[in-house]
């Protein structure tokens, strides 16, 4: 089944077009790795899927569609009548460096549920203990959850980052480089992570690392070329 429809996307900042018509769909619960040499849009991509770069005066989206499976319909994210909270809700993102806000682990974690005015204390507790096992960072700060969250590991942090992500129980999960300040073994943490996630999300992923495309994608989006392929399955270790 396809969760995300991208029709003849083309997208500018100023007059530089930095997607050129592209289109690619993406089946629900896999992971699609988003590759490609540095500075073709690969970023810029994912917030299209979100509409998060409506915040930057300079970005425009010159053409395209962008279709997501809600309920039992595609629906338009760019139609009028879209709910963006509930897009964001739907559609989470976690950035290539931690950015965990300057509180407790816990009040980071549960920080979404606030904005969204979520007040049942007892569920928000249930909600963040679960988006923590699933971001495999529950054992590790179960005894420190009022601790600053600034004080936990690089990979820690991504992980709470992660579990920021789930506790709104998304429906898509957008990762621009998750793992690019990471150690190898923060990093395989992470991947093994996402590949338990993708029984519940539709995943796309921006990455630089062959061996990690690999190890956790399905299909590879080379945006530069409009293509959508079967992820490679080999043991070269290779920058792409
Ligand atoms: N806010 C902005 N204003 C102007 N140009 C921008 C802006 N954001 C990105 N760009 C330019 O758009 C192009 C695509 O950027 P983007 O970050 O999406 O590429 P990328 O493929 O993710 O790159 P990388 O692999 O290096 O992270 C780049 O040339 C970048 O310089």
């Amino acid at each position: 089944m396809v969760k995300i429809k991208v029709e003849n996307l083309t997208f500018a900042y100023n007059d530089n077009i930095v997607i050129d018509d592209v289109s690619a769909e993406f089946e629900d619960r896999t992971i699609t790795a988003i590759t490609g040499p540095s500075g073709k849009g690969k970023s810029t991509f994912l917030t299209v899927i979100n509409r998060l770069w409506e915040n930057r005066p300079n970005a425009r989206m010159v053409n395209g569609k962008v279709s997501i499976l809600f309920g039992t319909s595609h629906c338009n994210i760019y139609d009028a009548s879209i709910d963006l909270s509930d897009l964001r809700r739907k559609v989470g993102m976690v950035f290539q460096a931690p950015n965990p806000l300057p509180m407790s682990i816990h009040k980071n974690v549960c920080f979404p549920l606030k904005l969204q005015g979520y007040k049942k204390r007892t569920l928000t507790w249930e909600k963040m203990e679960k988006a923590l096992q699933q971001a495999f960072l529950w054992d590790e700060v179960k005894d420190r959850l009022m601790d600053d969250a600034r004080s936990l590991s690089g990979g820690q942090q991504q992980r709470l980052c992660i579990a920021r992500a789930l506790i709104l129980e998304p429906e898509v999960l957008l990762l621009d480089e998750p793992t690019a300040s990471l150690d190898a073994t923060a990093s395989g943490v992470i991947e093994e992570l996402l590949l338990n996630l993708k029984e519940s999300c539709t995943i796309l992923m921006v990455s630089h690392y062959l061996d990690q495309v690999k190890r956790v994608a399905d299909r590879v989006m080379e945006l530069s070329e409009n293509r959508v392929f079967a992820a490679p399955r080999c043991n070269q270790k290779k920058r792409v």
